[in-house]
């Protein structure tokens, strides 16, 4: 088990990169905690697998270093680095029973059959494939030969950690969830880190006491669940932790007011003086749909907003508000009036963040 340190590493598939778009993985430095169950969350294309095969070894990165518990390991081939790796689609022999899959990955480091027997049993238990465990992988549904493959993962104890990359795409929706639950179980069991690559924020979530959101290249933001919904550190992680996003839009001063487009916020003096210290004039204030106060008639410090169209979800209502030119929503609950045509609107200041050059900053409100 290790703690596993990546320094100034950086990847690129290019020969001759020019500039820091040529890289898949941008200089950065990153730290997994022994024990800890992360997910690394992005979009398709971000970088999340070229991450995951430079810490396995399948993939030599361009600059920057790998360690292990202190020690470098980036001249380690993947066998020598003890890192279990469960891929988005099966991989398993076919021929073999569903033990003598689970056992190979123990077999082949010589392990005594007594322990082999063992940890077949209990893994087999927890992914509930005990009643499989003779059956030849090739007669298994395409379910079971992915609890198979993530077994195999599973099934050493001396693992430095176990990578997972996308391991529930071509599961069924209902078995996901159980074995999202059955991942945590065991993690909580054996204390292995784990790393589970996905670009679903639920999946990263349910799994995840730590979450390191990926953009372009670079985690962006590394923190629990919480942390990101309720202190985005980057405008992207605003639109892609919650359903829905964020709301971001331009602001700038005029005459000593905050203004979103010609529209004058009613907003604290703290907001007003951090704006007043950006050093850029990107500059966005961003407040999600949950935080926006949202009331049918006027009220001390409301702004007036129109009312473009509400969307009925059940148990809350997304509500599609225009603030002078800027486009709003807003989450109203079902016990909440829903108001028509027009709306007044308070945005909290505690929840409101700044962000400059896309990166959030603080907002001293004292
Ligand atoms: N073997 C390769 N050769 C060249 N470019 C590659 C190679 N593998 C990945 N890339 C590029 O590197 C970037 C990062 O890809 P990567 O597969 O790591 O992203 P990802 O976040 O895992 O995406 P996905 O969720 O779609 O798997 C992308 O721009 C991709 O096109």
């Amino acid at each position: 088990m290790a703690e596993i340190t990546l320094q100034s590493l950086a990847h690129t598939y290019l020969s001759d990169p020019q500039s820091p778009q040529d890289y898949a993985i941008r200089e950065m430095d990153h730290v997994w905690h022994q024990g800890g169950a992360y997910a690394l969350l992005g979009p398709s294309g971000c970088g999340k697998s070229t991450l995951l095969n430079i810490i396995s070894g399948l993939l030599e990165p361009s600059s920057g270093e790998v360690l292990f518990d202190g020690e470098v390991v980036n001249a380690l081939p993947p066998e020598a680095r003890n890192i279990a790796q469960v891929f988005q689609f099966p991989v398993i022999y076919d021929t073999m029973t569903v033990y003598d899959n689970l056992a190979f990955p123990l077999r082949n480091v010589k392990t005594p059959e007594a322990r082999v027997h063992e940890r077949v049993m209990e893994v087999a238990d927890v992914l509930e494939l005990t009643a499989q465990l003779k059956r030849k992988a090739k007669n298994l549904t395409a379910d079971e030969k992915q609890k198979v493959s993530m077994g195999r993962g599973l099934v050493r104890d001396d693992v430095s950690a176990i990578l997972f990359d996308e391991p529930l795409t071509v599961i069924d929706p209902q078995l996901k969830w159980k074995l999202r639950r059955k991942l945590k179980e065991i993690h909580q069991r054996f204390e292995i880190t784990m790393v589970y690559v996905t670009h679903d924020q639920l999946e990263a979530s349910t799994f995840a006491d730590k979450i390191a959101v990926m953009y372009e290249g670079q985690v962006v933001q590394f923190g629990t669940p919480r942390e990101l919904f309720e202190a985005p550190n980057h405008t992207f992680v605003g639109y892609f932790i919650g359903s829905p996003g964020m709301n971001f839009f331009d602001v700038a001063l005029h005459d000593g007011r905050v203004m979103a487009g010609n529209t004058a916020l009613s907003v604290g003096e703290g907001v007003r003086r951090a704006i007043d210290g950006a050093r850029s004039h990107n500059v966005k204030l961003g407040i999600r749909p949950e935080f926006i106060e949202v009331h049918e008639s006027p009220v001390a410090g409301g702004m007036e907003a129109e009312v473009e169209h509400a969307q009925d979800l059940g148990t809350y209502s997304i509500l599609y508000l225009r603030l002078g030119d800027t486009p709003l929503k807003a989450r109203i609950e079902e016990d909440q009036p829903t108001p028509e045509g027009r709306a007044y609107l308070r945005f909290p200041d505690a929840r409101l963040g700044l962000y400059v050059d896309e990166y959030r900053v603080e907002i001293d409100h004292d």
